[in-house]
């Protein structure tokens, strides 16, 4: 099986275009080439597919295996992919992902690429819908929530994955180690979480770091960078468009008048290369 390799913001991942060949079991395949040590390396894999609601499909497989409904980093990569091994030559097209169809742009400046602008959609609010229980079906804006034996406040905000956004003082401070699996895993979430941690840095720069679901702890987030100014922006901290600062990048998300996040940011393909399946 060929694949390409890809990082956005050093989010990376294992790109297999299966348009001709589907495989048994992505889950599986994802477990075993996102191993840093065993296998290629990889934070997710993601798979192109043919759709009948759009121009593709993406999916998106974490390293645990487990499927997820989006990925932001993963789509400007799959957009970037399209456009430069010539599945397309169009700038703009649209891709059905558990999200719902969403629409990657390639941005050029003096004709070169320089990165990938996406229509993420709507933000979800509603905590049944994200899902999150305990607040009731209105929004969990700044909420309590108790993880790891502390008291939090959070806000959940679903990009089509659920995402648990906590601000904090010193970003610095917080053992996000020790406890991003505790959160990963809370209760409240009963299909587990994303969790970004992030510091104010002023109301249009927020600093964020995240453990993901399925993945751990990752350079950077594409939906949770969306989730993380829908809640700075609920809570009074950002104005509607700001530069989200990662440990692997900078994402500049607008949360437009139409209701729809705009993420755009880089996508690079590192290496392509066959592996056994
Ligand atoms: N771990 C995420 C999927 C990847 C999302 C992230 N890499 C992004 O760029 O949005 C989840 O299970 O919801």
């Amino acid at each position: 099986m060929e694949f390409t390799k890809w990082q956005g913001c050093g989010n990376d991942f294992v790109l297999i275009d299966c348009r001709e060949r589907e495989l048994a079991d992505y889950g599986a395949f994802a477990k075993k080439v996102s191993d840093r040590h065993f296998g290629i390396g990889a934070d997710g894999v993601l798979v192109v597919l043919d759709s009948n609601r759009a121009d593709y499909r993406m999916r998106i497989f974490n390293t645990d295996g487990s499927e997820a409904e989006m990925c932001g980093n993963g789509i400007r990569c799959f957009a970037r992919y399209l456009r430069d091994h010539g599945v397309t030559d169009r700038d703009k097209f649209t891709v059905e992902t558990g999200a719902g169809i969403l629409v990657p742009e390639i941005v050029r400046q003096d004709g070169a690429i320089t990165g990938v602008r996406v229509d993420m959609g709507e933000p979800v609010l509603a905590a049944d819908e994200v899902p999150v229980t305990g607040y009731g079906s209105g929004r969990a804006v700044d909420v309590p929530i108790e993880v790891a034996g502390s008291d939090w406040r959070m806000t959940a905000v679903s990009m089509g994955n659920p995402h648990c956004v906590v601000f904090v003082d010193d970003l610095a401070s917080v053992p996000i180690e020790r406890i991003g699996h505790l959160f990963e895993t809370q209760a409240r979430f009963p299909k587990k979480t994303n969790t970004e941690f992030v510091q104010v840095l002023d109301r249009t720069h927020l600093r964020m770091r995240v453990w993901e679901r399925g993945a751990a702890i990752t350079l950077a987030c594409g939906t949770g960078s969306c989730a993380t100014l829908v809640a700075a922006v609920l809570t009074g901290r950002s104005e509607r468009a700001a530069d989200i600062i990662l440990d692997g990048g900078t994402l500049h998300n607008e949360w437009a008048a139409d209701n729809h996040l705009y993420m755009t940011g880089p996508a690079v393909e590192v290496f392509s290369g066959t592996v056994e399946v």
